[in-house]
């Protein structure tokens, strides 16, 4: 983990933002860099309204004085800078480490140009080495790690401090172990259909950049046919 790299992606992301734009702010880390350069650029002039994907960015954003706009307000957001916990050259993702899956994954919904941000150590053949996040309904919560165990998964219920840690939501989260992802688009569209699950964390064709951190250089990996999102 390298925070030079964190920042040197993070101010290339930046610079796709322009005036006029809504933003979605992702969060942890490496979005902090974005947010904290975002906070600048306001403080000398740019007009943007932003949406945040977690009570502590918003509390961030608060204090760089970025304008904050409800996302039940507006129709699409045109960029959104956000971090990963493991990414593949196919802009497959897991998120969720830092438990702001749901609302990143919505934002990441109706976000025209998703723009992740990371550093090289994020990078993987193939995602799994990092556990799943599975947001959970609490009153679900065993019986969603019981399907999951079915589907090869171990679930570890999300502690913090002594306690059971709680989504903006009020959710619970799973860290779930699948071993090597062979086919996390499949896996995907598995969790979707568990009753209880409220999200999960595997990011499938919602990337359409991730920018890269590699020592002091920044490698922009794509699909290859980028296009905005409608
Ligand atoms: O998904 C996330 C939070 O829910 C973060 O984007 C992810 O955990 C990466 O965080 P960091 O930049 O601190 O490594």
């Amino acid at each position: 983990m390298n925070e030079q790299e964190k920042i040197n992606a993070a101010l290339k992301a930046v610079s796709f933002i322009s005036s006029g734009q809504t933003i979605g702010l992702g969060t942890g880390s490496t979005a902090y860099f974005a947010i904290k350069e975002i906070g600048r650029m306001v403080r000398e002039g740019l007009q943007i309204r932003a949406i945040p994907t977690s009570e502590a960015t918003r509390q961030l954003a608060e204090e760089w004085k970025i304008p904050l706009a409800n996302i039940n307000d507006i129709e699409t957001i045109d960029i959104t800078i956000d971090g990963a916990d493991e990414f593949n050259k196919k802009l497959q993702l897991i998120k969720g480490g830092g438990g702001a899956l749901l609302r990143e994954k919505i934002v990441a919904s109706i976000t025209r140009k998703q723009v992740i941000i990371a550093d090289a150590s994020k990078q993987v053949e193939k995602l799994g080495a990092f556990k799943v996040p599975v947001e959970v309904v609490p009153f679900a919560a065993h019986a969603v790690a019981r399907k999951l165990n079915i589907l090869n998964g171990v679930a570890t219920l999300r502690v913090k401090n002594g306690s059971t840690y709680r989504t903006d939501q009020g959710n619970y989260i799973l860290d779930v172990s699948f071993g090597l992802i062979d086919d996390p688009a499949s896996l995907a569209k598995e969790l979707d259909h568990i009753t209880g699950v409220v999200e999960h964390g595997l990011f499938i064709d919602l990337a359409d950049y991730i920018i890269v951190g590699r020592g002091d250089q920044v490698e922009v990996i794509t699909t290859g046919d980028v296009t905005f999102k409608a």
